[in-house]
């Protein structure tokens, strides 16, 4: 959707109301005036990735390192997306480890490029594929490897209701896809 023809923050509060008023509630009482002032805000910040373009986190990238061609890994970084059929909280943590060819980009822009593309609407395959393909695209790596483990609030809140389930999604490009040994070694340093 383009800028010109998106609704005003008026118009989705309004629409906040109407779904107030739909689950049973009253939109004036005290407690709910400002809600959807909050709920719009909350949108903001949980949608924030629409605005931002993940691969020009990736632009600076350093040469000087000394030759340094091992695995960059970044372990444990926290996702919180959501998912695209129910707009539930998805909720986990992603693994990133790249091969650097010639070049190395700064260890939190990788947290950024997991952020930026986590705050949209998502499903968990897209949200690991745009990662790597991210990472692939503009530093050109010998190989990228993602791992995404995440619960979705849609199975375990609503639906199914299965509260210790985890879903698990890989994206292996290069030495990471062409060689097992590799693949051994970024799970190991993983600790799975
Ligand atoms: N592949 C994939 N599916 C997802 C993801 N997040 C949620 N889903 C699933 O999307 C599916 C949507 O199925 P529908 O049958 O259209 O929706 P629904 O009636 O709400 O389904 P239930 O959740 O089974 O009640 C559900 O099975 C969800 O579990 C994701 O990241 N990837
Ligand atoms: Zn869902």
């Amino acid at each position: 959707m383009t800028k010109a023809n998106r609704p005003s923050r008026a118009d989705a509060e309004e629409a906040v109301r109407t779904i107030l008023s739909y689950i049973g509630e009253d939109p004036q009482r005290e407690g709910l005036i400002d809600t959807p002032k909050r709920f719009i805000g909350a949108y903001d910040d949980w949608f924030k990735g629409y605005s931002e373009d993940p691969e020009e986190f990736l632009s600076r990238t350093f040469e000087e390192v000394e030759g340094y061609d091992d695995i960059v890994l970044l372990r444990n970084i926290r996702v919180e997306s959501h998912c695209e059929h129910h707009v539930a909280p998805i909720i986990g943590t992603a693994h990133v480890g790249y091969l650097p060819s010639d070049r190395v980009v700064g260890l939190s822009k990788i947290a950024r490029v997991v952020d930026a593309y986590s705050k949209r609407l998502q499903s968990q395959e897209t949200l690991t594929n745009q990662i790597a393909g991210a990472l692939d695209r503009v530093l050109q790596p010998r190989g990228v490897a993602v791992i995404i483990d995440a619960e979705h609030q849609c199975i375990s809140t609503r639906g199914i209701h299965k509260d210790d389930i985890s879903c698990v999604t890989r994206s292996f490009t290069g030495d990471f896809k062409a060689d097992p040994r590799m693949e051994d070694r970024f799970y190991r340093l993983i600790g799975g």
